[in-house]
């Protein structure tokens, strides 16, 4: 069936640009004789060597949709020499309306952000304050030198001020001009200027010398009515103004009270020559096609510094950029410190937000911690200062309802972080505290004593007994679960702790806060491992809305020193510098990278500087508070005061020790000991039901996974065994031991 053919088709787009039905490449789009022939049509084709739409020469572009068509322009002729209109395909130009440009752009502030702002309204004051303060104070100090000073260059002022009146008014300026009329003898000339000099002389003099008769009347009537000292006193003064005000520009009277470091204005042109230096490909194709670069905002103060919004060519990503911060600092000659680049995912790949600091962010003086101050106290339940960002303002966190990560590479500040969060954490009187420093250094040891547990290093004994502490905290999260479903609606609507719960004694939901230092040493470790993993992923997963926060650092973020199950499930993450995409994704999560939040560009000196993922919207750059061990001591001194006052000091701070050997559990033993005689093979089920009736405390609880986590270090793994149901007396395959293995398993570890 013959079916109408279409005028005109666009070339498909997976298609070569210059691809013709039969191979055949037109090398003369302008020539209808070479033009391929498709269904009777002629089909107009593109030069061959056409890439993209502005490659195709004008005369082969159709006009946009929605503009009129000339005839002549959009015939084709047919096989049989008849003119065939030819059909657009490009979408028509619609005008959005006003509403629609309007309703979807970004409102610019009223006013200054230091204005709205009552944090930067106080900030400046304090520093204008400051300024006067100390600028008044530097020159009081220097008033004897300056006097002298001035006294001394006095004559010397004089005699310029002198000078320069009589240059001004004999028309000293204009005698170049009448000794070159002179020397070309132009009398005519000359002589016009010398009665034009004569003129302004005349009308100068006249003010110069009521001036002089003012000063001499003065003088007398000084000399003859005021008592001398006030005379000597009033002639000092002159000639210290006149001193000073006449001091040579390159040597004045008065040093400057505070050196201003001027750093240079941002502009487009600067961005603009960085960018291009930065050896990207498709930038500097784009540029040398005579595209640019736009800024879609005027390039403007923000903070300590300035902001460019930038809209990169086609196809080049803010990613781009970001990856070549170091070589992006050199091309705008600043501190690497100073220099921030930022995609911005929500507007589109190619939006670079760059702010370039007054100051090198790991070097400027952080503002004081709020938290520092003697007697301060935290509500977990709110957001506490965590850290600055780039403009020096403090970014809040929440710890509550939170599981937290944090990665970097060694000596970034990952322990510096966490016992930061340690110390909001105690500064709740009412929190528990969990305190795992597993590289051993002691570096959470300012938090011992506000801490119910708390351990240090990685030998067994160690481990042992902070894994008796996490069995002891999962089995305190399964009473809380329990806690929670039994309260009415009514006073827990949510499901989860809230403060009026927390601040209950009875029901002893304070907030849990559990803080692990390197915490790859537990996930690894080849006899508990899989059991640190399996509670700790329970933690992240439960323990939010039960009031336990769990806080895990490590300096390897891979799938196997932090397990997926937590990476996962963490809601705060913060990272600091990292080596490649997969530990940036891992500790920020998923396509974080992609996105333009890369905590690879970070150097080494941005020490304690990183990405906050997950407190707000977007992704923050920022620096964590750095409290030496002498400084965390005594923070951790206020807060342990304050537990005290309210009877909170427990477990490892109130000096009780855990009993391992009680809690040490022999899973393998145990199993071996419920299967009653002539029983070969058990389930899994029946196992644990019956191990729960052997030790409730220990067992209660535990599920077929959790049996197989324990044995797993035994070798020992769950098979298909045939078994009978003691209830039913019918016999069925499932998940169970053999007897026989077990004891093989025994044999072998003995
Ligand atoms: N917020 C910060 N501000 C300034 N300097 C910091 C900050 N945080 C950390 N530092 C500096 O970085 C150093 C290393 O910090 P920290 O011990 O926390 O690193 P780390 O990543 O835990 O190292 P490791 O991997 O060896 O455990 C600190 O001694 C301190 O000098």
């Amino acid at each position: 069936m013959n079916s109408t053919p279409e005028p005109f088709e666009n070339t498909p787009a997976d298609a070569p640009v210059n691809a013709t039905g039969d191979g055949a490449v037109n090398t003369d789009p302008a020539a209808t004789e070479t033009a391929t022939t498709r269904a009777g049509n002629v089909v107009p084709i593109r030069p061959d060597t056409a890439r993209t739409a502005d490659e195709i020469p004008e005369q082969d572009r159709f006009a946009d949709a929605g503009t009129v068509l000339d005839s002549a322009d959009v015939e084709a002729v047919d096989a049989s020499g008849q003119a065939a209109p030819l059909k657009p395909v490009d979408p028509a130009t619609v005008k959005p309306s006003w509403w629609e440009t309007v309703s979807d752009a970004t409102a610019r502030p009223l006013v200054a952000k230091w204005l709205t702002s009552a944090e930067e309204f106080r900030s400046r004051a304090r520093f204008l304050v400051r300024y006067a303060a100390h600028t008044f104070a530097f020159h009081a100090l220097r008033v004897p030198v300056y006097v002298p000073t001035a006294l001394l260059r006095a004559p010397g002022a004089l005699c310029r001020l002198t000078a320069r009146v009589g240059r001004w008014m004999y028309d000293a300026e204009s005698k170049p001009v009448r000794m070159n009329a002179r020397d070309r003898n132009d009398a005519d000339t000359y002589m016009k200027l010398r009665e034009a000099r004569n003129e302004t002389v005349r009308r100068r003099s006249a003010p110069v010398m009521v001036a002089i008769v003012v000063l001499l009347a003065t003088v007398y009537l000084c000399w003859t009515f005021v008592a001398p000292v006030w005379n000597w006193t009033l002639l000092l003064a002159t000639l210290t103004a006149v001193g000073w005000w006449g001091a040579p520009q390159d040597k004045p009277v008065a040093g400057r009270a505070v050196d201003a470091v001027k750093t240079p204005k941002l502009t487009s042109a600067m961005i603009e020559d960085a960018l291009c230096s930065l050896g990207i490909g498709g930038l500097n194709q784009a540029i040398a096609k005579g595209k640019r670069i736009e800024f879609p905002n005027p390039i403007a103060r923000d903070g300590d510094g300035w902001r460019a919004d930038i809209d990169l060519p086609l196809g080049v990503t803010a990613g781009d950029i970001i990856a070549k911060r170091q070589e992006l600092s050199s091309a705008l000659r600043r501190q690497i410190g100073c220099v921030w680049p930022e995609g911005d995912a929500k507007v589109h790949e190619g939006r670079l937000v760059l702010w370039v600091g007054d100051r090198d962010m790991s070097k400027a003086k952080q503002k004081p911690w709020p938290l520092a101050k003697p007697g301060a106290t935290v509500d977990l339940f709110k957001p506490q200062p965590f850290g600055t960002d780039q403009r020096g303002r403090w970014v809040d966190v929440t710890l509550m309802f939170v599981s937290v990560i944090i990665g970097a590479v060694p000596r970034m500040g990952k322990t510096v972080t966490l016992r930061e969060l340690m110390m909001i954490a105690a500064l709740d009187p009412r929190a528990v505290l969990y305190s795992y420093d597993l590289k051993g250094t002691g570096d959470l040891s300012p938090l011992a004593p506000c801490s119910h547990a708390y351990g240090v290093g990685d030998e067994p004994d160690d481990v042992e007994r902070m894994l008796v502490e996490m069995r002891e905290l999962r089995e305190e999260m399964r009473r809380r679960t329990k806690v929670i479903r039994a309260l009415p609606e009514s006073v827990c609507p949510d499901n989860k702790v809230t403060p009026e719960l927390a601040a209950r004694k009875d029901l002893r939901l304070a907030p849990i806060v559990v803080g692990v230092d390197e915490c790859q040493v537990w996930f690894e470790h080849d006899k508990h491992g899989a059991e640190f993993e399996e509670i700790c992923v329970d933690l992240a997963k439960r323990g939010p809305a039960l009031g336990i926060i769990l806080i895990l650092a490590t300096q390897r973020p891979d799938a196997k020193s932090l397990p997926t199950g937590i990476s996962a499930n963490a809601i705060l993450r913060y990272c600091l510098k990292v080596q490649g995409h997969t530990e940036n994704d891992m500790v920020l999560g998923t396509g974080q990278h992609k996105n333009g939040v890369r905590a690879t560009m970070f150097a080494r000196s941005d020490r304690g500087i990183g990405y906050l993922v997950g407190e707000g919207d977007d992704a923050k750059i920022v620096r964590s508070v750095y409290k030496d061990a002498t400084d965390a001591k005594k923070i951790a001194a206020g807060a342990r005061a304050r537990r005290e006052a309210i009877g909170n000091i427990t477990g490892y701070a109130a000096g009780e020790s855990v009993d391992v050997e009680a809690a040490r559990l022999d899973p393998l033993a145990d199993t071996l000991s419920v299967f009653e005689r002539g029983e070969d093979k058990l389930w899994s089920d029946t196992i644990v039901t019956r191990l729960a009736d052997l030790r409730p405390s220990q067992y209660g609880g535990w599920t077929a996974q959790n049996l197989a986590t324990a044995l797993k270090p035994t070798g020992v793994k769950p098979k298909q065994v045939w078994s009978t149901d003691p209830a039913t007396g019918k016999g069925a395959n499932r998940n169970g031991y053999a007897r026989d293995a077990l004891i093989a398993a025994k044999n072998d570890g003995a």
